[in-house]
């Protein structure tokens, strides 16, 4: 067998300490400079020549707070020495030992645990004396002594880890141990090849240490995609596949195609403060032509054909306020002046929502709406669409319940089945746009349309339990370790 120059150097090392020996201990033997603790000796252990064992050290150690006793002692021990000379207040026993009342208070529970001294209210406030048990202890010399950690006993440690005096001591050590002596043909074989073996030809007629090809490695990382980028791409390929456009649109929007266009009345609870981010800059929104302002006002004020709208006064200096867009759908509803029947377009883009973080909600997060308008269109094809779109992405099961949105009629909630987690989740909303929603953008044939939103699936099959995982985390050894869905 073959060892590499630095195992032969650990094998030495070993021989050197008889046996055994700490990592660096037998670094220092073998005469090698450089180690890396939790992996050394490791190869030889893969090979069976050495034992490593890992030791974590349950001593203690003194904490800043501690080393500052050390030199002293510890407060109750030089109260108790200080009481010897007869009974003292907690004010003469501050100037004397030159410590804060504090301190001394602190101590009032220890002394009274132990009965190794009485307190007790006296005219000039607290009032300290030794009893027979605290003498008797001093006497002894059996109090403990920081300056030996070990003179403790286990309910003392704890006590002083509580007051911050002691810490846990947790260095690890490697240990190494020789099971058995490699054979090796040193001497013989060249372990390195040099400019000068090669210059003056030595290397003939000697061997030469091969390379073990089953040596562990280190493991290599190369970049990859963040697993929430990949479902993005995943979503855009099956739109893409289904012959679907894809449309842009921007994060800020005005309300007017955030809430107005899609017939949600102006005092709808989710325009709320409490659910939107308006902005103060831009101070307004352009409006897009006259022509679609005024149908939208017609719409949500008396209604389109066959419906009476919300009968209220319709402001168009509200339909002008900035919002970060609460949905994607606001791009569907833009979109609708800009395309001919029959058309399918769809978009991926962030939506905000003034939401307080916690492992569930972020106040942003990704949506995906897409629509199809053709004069064929009905809500059969709308469950067929959302069928093949969601098999596509690898959920076998979906069923829809019904559902309410103010743009849509017919409504439905989509929910797909987690096969590991054997669980039903809902995905995101679907229906036909509403008569309010497409007449008043030109639009007079049926529009299916339907949004979801990709983090909490996303979080479901990565087991991610914390939504923050996604942007604000991070995580190097997660990113590397997980694998993509
Ligand atoms: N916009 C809805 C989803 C939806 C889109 C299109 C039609 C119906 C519903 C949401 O944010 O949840």
């Amino acid at each position: 067998m073959d060892l590499h120059p630095i195992e032969s150097k650990v094998i030495k090392g070993l021989k050197t300490l008889g046996g055994k020996g700490s990592a660096s201990e037998v670094a220092e033997a073998g005469g090698i400079e450089k180690i890396q603790e939790e992996r050394f000796g490791y190869s030889l252990s893969e090979k069976g020549f050495v034992k490593l064992n890992k030791n974590v050290s349950d001593s203690l150690k003194l904490t800043k707070l501690g080393e500052k006793y050390l030199k002293k002692g510890l407060p109750e021990r030089q109260i108790l020495d200080a009481l010897k000379t007869g009974l003292k207040s907690s004010k003469e026993l501050a100037e004397e030992l030159n410590i804060d009342e504090n301190a001394i208070s602190a101590c009032i529970g220890i002394f009274k645990k132990n009965a190794w001294a009485d307190v007790r209210k006296g005219d000039k406030g607290l009032v300290f004396e030794i009893t027979d048990l605290g003498e008797k202890l001093l006497g002894r010399g059996e109090f403990g002594s920081l300056a030996n950690l070990d003179s403790f006993g286990p309910e003392q440690a704890n006590e002083l880890k509580k007051r911050g005096i002691v810490e846990n001591d947790d260095t690890t050590t490697y240990l190494l141990e020789l099971l058995k002596e490699p054979k090796t043909s040193r001497g013989r074989a060249i372990e390195n090849i040099t400019p000068e073996i090669l210059k003056n030809k030595s290397w003939k007629g000697r061997k030469i240490r091969g390379y073990d090809i089953n040596a562990q490695t280190q493991p290599y990382f190369g970049g990859t995609l963040h697993p929430h980028t990949l479902a993005t791409e995943k979503i855009r390929r099956t739109f893409l596949e289904l012959g679907f456009e894809e449309m842009g649109g921007n994060y800020v929007e005005s309300t007017f195609w955030n809430f107005d266009a899609l017939f949600q009345p102006q005092d709808h609870p989710s325009r709320d403060l409490a659910d939107t981010f308006y902005l103060k800059n831009p101070e307004k929104s352009r409006l897009p032509e006259k022509k679609y302002v005024d149908a939208v006002k017609r719409a949500h004020e008396e209604g389109t054909q066959g419906s009476t709208g919300w009968q209220y006064d319709w402001k168009r200096s509200l339909a002008e306020k900035p919002v970060l867009r609460t949905h994607t759908t606001a791009v569907s509803a833009r979109w609708l002046t800009k395309i001919k029947p029959p058309a399918k377009v769809f978009c991926i883009g962030r939506v905000f929502r003034n939401e307080t973080v916690d492992y569930k909600h972020l106040p942003e997060f990704t949506q995906i709406d897409g629509i199809v308008i053709d004069e064929n269109a009905s809500f059969r094809d709308l469950l067929g669409y959302l069928k093949e779109f969601f098999t596509r992405l690898g959920f076998d099961k979906i069923r829809f319940r019904p559902a309410y949105f103010p743009y849509t009629e017919m409504s439905t909630e989509i929910e797909v089945y987690l096969k590991d987690k054997k669980e039903w989740i809902e995905l995101g909303g679907s229906g036909l746009f509403r008569p309010e929603v497409t007449e008043p953008l030109g639009i007079n044939v049926p529009v299916l349309a339907w949004g979801l939103s990709i983090e909490r699936p996303l979080m479901m099959s990565l087991g991610l339990k914390d939504i923050r995982s996604f942007f604000y985390k991070n995580d190097l050894k997660w990113l590397r370790e997980v694998p993509s869905v």
